[in-house]
């Protein structure tokens, strides 16, 4: 079960690309020791219920909802952006189920997404006049966003403060899923507190409140049909996902466990490799290959074919159902030309299918705020729909960075947020996030377009 001259720690001898330039190796030794002495996050148990759920939306008979904050801060681990997250997490998903006629796999982005890649590991600003160079923010799990140099050091206690937030975060989503707070017969109760005041148009409002009563009269009416698969259609679970980033971390929480063989990382049911971390020779693919869990890899529009094949090969040798993920985050400008050939390499090999729209996506406005526009994630979507329908191949869920508050980071959609309006509420610490009314609206879209596209099939 663990591939040959495979242990947790084998990564070391692999370059790891944006490892943070720590100071001090005996204290994040230290930090690390400490990681590995913890009960861990989520269990094997857990893992392997995701890995089904994944092989059957491989399949076709599920889809996937991924999402959450580009970067989760310490700071916002707070009951309401955590509740809201959920919330938003919920109705998109209610969406989704009613238009697809399919269920949905949640998975947040939450409980442990606390370590970023970046484009560049040192950033000069001017204070008092003079210019200023400090370490670029690695995430929280690393350094803080504040820009001070007390801030900025890559700090090895941050490891164990971000397994103690993802901890408090998990702790509480698992007390709401289980209270009945995300139970599918009470939509209602997911109301975010504007969504009856000016954030969801009329026509969005009336239409999220036509299809989450039609829900649940029809759930009602399957229950007093005794219809079996009501309970397997209306139960909610949320399983957690994270970039891998952190060697250090993720391989300190990375362990056996009984009665079952291999190694899980146990600090997350699912974790993925970023765009800049899957050189094949390197440390992040190598430290994956040998887990037990689902694996994500996110593809760029630069991936080849040969990319494609050798990750397929090294990562799911034995091409195990729900095992590997590939998360393409193309740009709406080049999907048509680079999505189609990675589908090709594929070939018949078991991959699930999953869209980012928005890291294709990213600009910078004329006066440096990072945003994406609204148009452009619908188009990527729309574009990847079509090149998958085209191949044959079932794009088997999304992925986006959002939040249930209401921030303004992206531009466009119905209230029409215009780049002057970036100000008013930018509070991401990294990548500009679809806010609460944004999201739920990209989910009506792409409900009611997949819907469409399975009409002219059926
Ligand atoms: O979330 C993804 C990356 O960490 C992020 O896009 C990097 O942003 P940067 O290009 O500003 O470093
Ligand atoms: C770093 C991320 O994306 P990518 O690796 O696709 O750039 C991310 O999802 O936060
Ligand atoms: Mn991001």
């Amino acid at each position: 079960m663990t591939p040959q001259d495979w242990f947790p720690q084998s990564w070391r001898t692999r370059p790891a690309a944006q490892a943070p330039p720590y100071e001090d190796e005996a204290a994040v030794q230290r930090a690390t020791d400490t990681l590995a002495s913890l009960p861990p996050l989520v269990t094997s148990w857990e893992i392997e219920r995701l890995k089904s759920l994944l092989a059957e939306a491989q399949e076709g008979k599920r889809f996937v909802l991924q999402g959450g904050d580009c970067a989760e801060t310490v700071a916002d681990c707070r009951p309401e952006p955590i509740a809201d997250k959920l919330k938003i997490l919920l109705q998109m998903s209610l969406v989704l189920v009613h238009g697809l006629r399919r269920p949905v796999v949640r998975i947040g982005r939450f409980a442990g997404q606390y370590a970023k890649p970046r484009s560049q590991y040192i950033e000069t600003r001017i204070v008092d006049g003079k210019e200023v160079t400090l370490p670029s923010y690695f995430g929280d799990l690393v350094n803080r966003v504040g820009f001070t140099a007390e801030e900025r050091r890559p700090d090895p206690a941050n490891l164990v403060a971000g397994f103690h937030h993802a901890a408090l975060t998990l702790n509480f989503i698992r007390a709401l899923v289980d209270g009945g707070f995300a139970d599918l017969h009470h939509p209602h109760q997911w109301d975010l507190a504007f969504t009856r005041e000016a954030a969801l148009s009329a026509e969005l409002r009336a239409e999220y409140e036509r299809m989450s009563q039609n829900l649940s009269d029809g759930m009602h009416l399957m229950e007093a049909l005794g219809e079996a698969r009501i309970e397997e259609l209306t139960r909610v679970e949320f399983f957690t996902s994270h970039e891998g980033l952190n060697l250090p971390y993720e391989s300190a929480l990375t362990r056996e466990v009984p009665r079952r063989p291999g190694h899980y990382n146990l600090s997350t049911h699912l974790p993925w490799i970023g765009e800049r971390t899957r050189a094949l020779d390197g440390a992040h693919v190598e430290f994956f290959r040998g887990l037990r869990n689902p694996v994500g890899v996110k593809l760029g529009p630069k991936t080849t074919a040969d990319d494609v094949r050798q990750l397929i090969e090294t990562l799911n040798p034995e091409d195990e159902p729900g095992r590997l993920i590939f998360i393409t985050r193309m740009g709406a400008k080049h999907v048509e030309n680079e999505l189609p050939r990675l589908l090709e390499a594929a070939g018949r090999h078991r991959v699930l299918w999953i869209c980012d729209p928005m890291h294709g996506n990213t600009h910078s406005t004329a006066s440096g705020i990072k945003t994406r526009s609204f148009d452009a994630i619908l188009e990527d979507l729309e574009r990847t729909q079509d090149v998958h329908s085209r191949a044959g191949t079932w794009l088997g869920g999304v992925h986006f960075e959002l939040t249930g508050q209401d921030v303004t980071e992206c531009v466009g959609g119905a209230a029409g947020l215009s780049e002057e309006g970036l100000e008013a509420n930018y509070a991401s610490p990294c990548d500009p996030r679809l806010n609460y009314q944004q999201s739920l609206e990209l989910a009506f879209l792409l409900a009611r377009r997949m819907r469409g596209q399975d009409r002219g099939q059926g």
